[in-house]
């Protein structure tokens, strides 16, 4: 099956799951994927993880990745020749990634029978992975021809002030949106902070609320809530609804603590892949096929309805239309002997001009289209 094709349910079945990792920088994604490398290595050494890195500007990554933009595309030259910032940079070596990106998912099939799990390490710089054309055309290309979740990974120490927590989640909310994807929230670092506090507060938006109120900066000067105390109480009333979109599970890429679970999830989302993303994918498709054709009939129809007024308007336009007979033809072909023919008389030789168009198998039969 070629890389693009939407996937049966049946096919599906063998396919792997891919788990494409997003966060901010320093979030830990880097530390998380080579966490979950080993974490299947162990739980299967037959069947390891298949790994790429889409980071062209990472020094260093713990673990060993089977397709590597770096390969492919060098940052620090493309910096050089393009004379960008550090940011452009990136975007332009993903950008150039991005236009092999058919033979990378080609790559990705072949192996697509060995292994169980497929994991991208992105940019460092999300915003340049999920508000760029190239992100978007990665991650539509790899989630129409595998089951795809993502882990949006979270640095939970940085996060337990509400206006950071509230700001993480309004950036996952897009993110969800934008990919439609099933989303793990997988709130790293637990091994120095716990990740109790960020449950309970997509639990329950009062907790939050409390939480809110009670911290330091939430009152102005007369004892009123300020503007952003405001804007996020109402905002965590919002973020109720999007949070039943979620999952949400804390880790300790460090520690490994977490991390069966975390598996347990993608599991889960695969499910919900298959029940609620492929659905709307094959429809998507049948849609935009569906209006590629009624815009070609579309076409068709007004070039015949052009046809027709114009032989209306100009009777001797018709035998202008008509094509020759065979008869006729014929008569061309003497005149191709004194005219085109190079090669009067000749007798034919290795190489000389043939004119394909008038070539045909002796039990074709075409029928071709006339105007009208
Ligand atoms: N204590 C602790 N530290 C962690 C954990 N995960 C990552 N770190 C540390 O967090 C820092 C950033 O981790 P990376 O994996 O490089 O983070 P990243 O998101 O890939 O960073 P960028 O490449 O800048 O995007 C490193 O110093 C890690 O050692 C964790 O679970 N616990």
């Amino acid at each position: 099956m070629s890389a693009s094709t939407p996937l049966s349910d049946n096919a599906m079945q063998r396919k792997p799951t891919v788990i494409v990792t997003i966060g901010m920088a320093g979030a830990g994604k880097s530390t998380f994927v080579q966490r979950m490398n080993s974490h299947l290595h162990s739980r299967d050494p037959s069947r390891p993880p298949y790994i790429l890195n889409l980071d062209p500007a990472v020094a260093h990554v713990p673990f060993e990745p089977n397709i590597d933009i770096r390969d492919t595309v060098n940052y620090k030259e493309v910096m050089k020749q393009y004379n960008l910032g550090p940011n452009g940079g990136i975007l332009t070596a993903l950008n150039l990634f991005t236009t092999k990106f058919d033979q990378v998912l080609d790559l990705v099939e072949k192996r697509s029978e060995s292994v169980d799990h497929i994991i991208l390490d992105t940019p460092g710089q999300i915003e340049i992975f999920t508000w760029s054309a190239s992100g978007a055309i990665i991650t539509d290309a790899i989630a129409s021809s595998f089951p795809t979740v993502v882990a949006y990974i979270i640095d939970t120490p940085r996060t337990t002030a509400p206006a950071t927590f509230m700001s993480n989640m309004l950036y996952a909310c897009s993110i969800l949106y934008k990919t439609k994807l099933p989303f793990i929230l997988v709130f790293n670092k637990t091994d120095v902070e716990p990740h109790e506090f960020a449950i309970e507060w997509m639990q329950d938006f009062e907790a939050f609320q409390a939480a809110l109120a009670s911290h330091s900066g939430s009152r102005d000067s007369e004892g009123e809530p300020t503007y952003m105390n405001s804007l996020m109480n109402s905002m965590s009333l919002v973020l109720d609804e999007f949070y039943k979109h979620l999952k949400a599970v804390g880790v300790s890429s460090m520690t490994g603590d977490g991390i069966k679970e975390f598996f347990d999830v993608v599991e889960e989302c695969r499910g919900t892949y298959e029940k609620e993303y492929l659905p709307e994918l094959v429809a998507a498709r049948a849609a935009r096929e569906k209006s590629l054709q009624d815009v070609k009939e579309d076409s068709l129809n007004r070039f015949m309805k052009d046809l027709a007024v114009d032989r209306a308007t100009n009777p001797q336009s018709t035998s202008n239309d008509r094509w020759e007979s065979d008869e006729e033809n014929n008569d061309d072909d003497d005149d191709d002997d004194t005219g085109d023919n190079l090669l009067i008389g000749e007798e034919p030789w290795p190489g000389q001009y043939i004119d394909v168009t008038r070539m045909r198998r002796q039990d074709e039969q075409i029928n071709w289209p006339r105007p009208g």
